[in-house]
């Protein structure tokens, strides 16, 4: 397709929707996915979620007419997908065929596909019809704030306080309080280290369009991958698995400081006391080995450097690292041999120890028992898959659920080991909620 039918790119599509429904959204750097409308989709709850879902993936793909006249990854039938974190989750993980998908890489290519249940299989002239209609009737751009009213996306925190922020599941204190229970049985020796994560609930004056939601988020985050996937919004630093034809790619984090409390004058401050600090080098050290444990076996190549590096984002820096995997044949369902896809990998892989924590059963159940949170998709893989297999399944981080046109829960976790202090912990929340409130318009308490 011809990039100049989309004159201010995805992120300009995502606001031309505004008023007319939420899109599926993958985005980083200005480049990803869109979807508008829904052809299909799936639901399923329980511990075989991922492979009940991949298995009516298969189906669809299986028996799908389909006209690929680009080729690549993104292309061809596509499926957007959110899943739970946990097995018992009352959330309905979920795969979403959408009825039009714009996709554009960084290498300049851009292309357009329809996917339709109906008899008439669509043409090039149906599918460009469609997304002609929906740029034509979208707002003119001087209202980018959106029905709600607000600020243009690129200034929609301005510091503007649109609403309250409350406790969700627990007080500060008494998360604060699970916290040191978590160190308490970190050096009882019952576990090495331990995700902690809080909710807090964001009631709104007035509704806040979705879309300037999201292009605000993709804007000014842009090193991050921004999701949407019916009323799960955010932007994720961390890549769980992305796959492309046989090679595997994986970002993992962990340890965190706050770039707020930074101090101007001091530019090596990141990388001494981030960096330089056993406490973030082990809760890192934690993640980075769950990763590769399991990875390991899908592989006889892989790349990661010997030490972390510092990922700046605009509000915080973590310790990241990079991995890279050439993934091996292995038998399919089909009995023919192929490589695993995404969302396979991303079943094997979830939940690593940047999310959950060492040993991953443990520490999964001691956060059942002192969460008192039932995370939804939140920390679970959210992000695409195609036909082929390829695809890339972000951690559900630094995001919300948009309960009503006024309510978002967001969600934010902590690593924590024996050296974890509750209250610095606590304000780690705060500085992980702060993309979503700042894009939301509302300012911490
Ligand atoms: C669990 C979250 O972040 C993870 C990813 C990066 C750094 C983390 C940390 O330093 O604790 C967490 O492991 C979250 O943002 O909710």
């Amino acid at each position: 397709m011809d990039p100049s039918r989309l004159p201010n790119g995805l992120v300009g599509l995502v606001e031309a929707t505004r008023g007319t429904g939420v899109p599926a959204v993958w985005l980083r750097r200005g480049d990803g996915l869109v979807g508008i409308g829904t052809a299909a989709r799936y639901t399923v709850s329980g511990p075989e979620r991922f492979g009940r879902a991949r298995q009516w993936w298969r189906e669809v793909t299986a028996t799908a007419r389909r006209e690929n006249r680009v080729g690549g990854p993104g292309t061809g039938p596509l499926a957007f997908g959110s899943f739970a974190f946990a097995g018992d989750s009352a959330f309905a993980s979920r795969l979403i065929v959408p009825e039009l998908v714009v996709g554009t890489s960084d290498d300049g290519r851009c292309w357009l596909t329809q996917q339709t249940t109906a008899d008439e299989a669509p043409t090039a002239r149906t599918a460009f019809a469609a997304l002609d209609a929906l740029l034509a009737a979208a707002p003119a751009a001087d209202v980018a704030g959106g029905a709600a009213g607000g600020a243009p996306a690129g200034a929609a925190s301005a510091g503007v306080v649109r609403g309250r922020v409350r406790d969700g599941s627990l007080t500060g204190q008494q998360w604060m309080d699970a916290v040191a229970a978590g160190v308490r049985r970190i050096n009882a020796g019952e576990l090495h280290k331990l995700v902690l994560a809080r909710d807090v609930v964001v009631e709104l004056d007035s509704p806040r369009e979705p879309a300037v939601v999201l292009a605000d988020l993709a804007e000014r985050y842009r090193d991050c991958w921004t999701y949407s996937v019916e009323g799960l919004v955010g932007s994720t630093p961390e890549m769980l698995i992305k796959v492309e034809d046989n090679v595997a790619r994986a970002r993992v984090l962990a340890g965190t400081l706050d770039r707020a409390s930074a101090p101007a004058d001091d530019p090596d401050y990141a990388q001494r006391v981030l960096w330089g600090s056993d406490k973030q080098r082990q809760e890192h050290d934690f993640a980075i080995t769950s990763l590769l444990d399991r990875l390991t076996s899908y592989t006889d190549a892989m790349t990661v450097s010997s030490e972390p590096f510092v990922l700046e984002l605009p509000n915080v820096w973590h310790l990241a690292s990079d991995v890279t995997a050439v993934l091996n044949d292995a038998p399919s369902p089909t009995g023919k041999h192929r490589t695993p896809g995404a969302l396979a990998l991303a079943e094997a892989l979830h939940p690593t120890a940047a999310v959950c924590g060492t040993p991953t059963a443990t520490a999964a159940g001691v956060i059942s028992e002192l969460e008192h949170l039932d995370r939804g998709p939140y920390a679970g893989p959210v992000g695409w898959v195609d036909a082929t297999g390829n695809g890339e399944w972000g951690i559900a981080l630094r995001g919300a659920v948009l309960e009503s046109p006024t309510t978002a829960r967001l969600f934010a976790g902590c690593g924590i080991v024996e050296a974890s202090d509750p209250a610095a912990e606590l304000r780690e929340t705060w500085a992980k909620f702060r993309p979503m409130l700042q894009a939301l318009g509302v300012q911490a308490p």
